[in-house]
């Protein structure tokens, strides 16, 4: 059984078409990225998924169950990080998760959950009033553990975070999964979905432009890494019957090759270093999310599909 599966998810919002023909199938267990700029439609399909909006078009399950109809199901069952969730000034973190126990009528221990989102018993007992954005995502996601959720939909978890908290999030977002929990989660940080997804989709104006791991993407793309060789004397030799080699540029002493594959690597070092050229210097180059991320979603056309892109 999926996680989440959509079938020409729609919304329209009078002319703006927020979300087009979605299909999107995120498995069990899985660790998932939903990236995209701003007005892509990420916080709109996670409310489709949350029967917060109605679809116009389309239908969605989430963990096997009905999103439109089955909705208390669904709520039951996972753990939600909305994109901005307000904390009672007045109650303590520990009141705040206590209150989502009762309420769900868990037998956990606040405790617990307090220690697995790294919120100090100290920080605990204060108002969150006073609460750093950091330690209120803590708090908020403490929340969404509660009940032992078999999918956690996080809306932008790291927004407003700092390196640290970005890296911790990151933590606890792989201490979670490693627990057997899907993770759905929207970002623009791709620095931190390349680091903890076991794949992402991309969506731009509304439509589903890749779903893909991050190596794939970077296959797709051809925008793999570079190595640049310096060498003693430039050799005669070709790599183009290397696989997985893109581009070839020689200037003075150093040869840049272009690649898509990792093992291209060492083929090329071998294939120089057979003609009697000495190696002096490797340095490599591996092209950002950031470019990859580019290449998706800076399209004047959203049309994009993926053949496109891989011609
Ligand atoms: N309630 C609404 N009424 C009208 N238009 C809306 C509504 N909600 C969203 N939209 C529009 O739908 C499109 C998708 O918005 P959405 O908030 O889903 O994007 P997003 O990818 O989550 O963006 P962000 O990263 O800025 O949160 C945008 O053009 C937005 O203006």
């Amino acid at each position: 059984m999926a996680a989440i599966q959509t079938k020409s998810l729609t919304k329209r919002f009078g002319d703006v078409v927020a979300v087009s023909d979605l299909d999107l199938t995120v498995e069990e267990g899985e660790i998932f990225g939903f990236l995209g700029p701003n007005g892509s439609g990420k916080s709109t399909t996670i409310n489709m998924l949350l029967d917060y909006v109605r679809p116009t078009d389309g239908s969605a399950t989430v963990l096997g169950y009905n999103a439109q109809m089955e909705t208390q199901a669904v709520h039951e069952r996972i753990g939600i990080l909305p994109d901005a969730f307000d904390l009672y000034g007045r109650l303590s973190g520990r009141k705040h998760v206590q209150f989502a126990i009762d309420s769900k009528g868990a037998d956990e221990d606040a405790d617990d959950i307090l220690e697995r989102v790294g919120l100090s018993s100290e920080d605990a007992d204060r108002p969150a009033g006073d609460y750093s954005k950091g330690m209120r995502q803590r708090v908020t996601l403490g929340m969404a553990l509660v009940g032992d959720p078999d999918l956690l939909i996080l809306d932008e978890p790291s927004s407003g975070l700092d390196p640290h908290g970005v890296r911790e999030m990151r933590e606890i977002i792989i201490a979670e999964a490693n627990r057997g929990t899907a993770v759905f989660f929207s970002s623009h940080i791709l620095s931190q979905v390349e680091a903890v997804c076991d794949r992402v989709a991309i969506m731009n104006k509304g439509e589903l432009v890749t779903v893909d791991t991050i190596a794939g993407l970077r296959e797709a793309t051809g925008s793999g890494a570079t190595m640049e060789l310096t060498v003693d004397s430039v050799p005669d030799v070709s790599f183009a019957d290397i696989n997985g080699v893109t581009n070839v540029a020689i200037d003075g002493d150093r040869i840049s090759v272009s690649y898509t594959e990792s093992s291209v690597k060492a083929k090329v070092i071998n294939r120089v270093e057979e003609t009697g050229t000495t190696v002096t210097d490797i340095t490599m180059k591996e092209s950002s999310l950031e470019d990859l991320f580019e290449t998706y979603t800076t399209h004047s056309d959203s049309q994009r599909t993926e053949t496109e892109v891989r011609t």
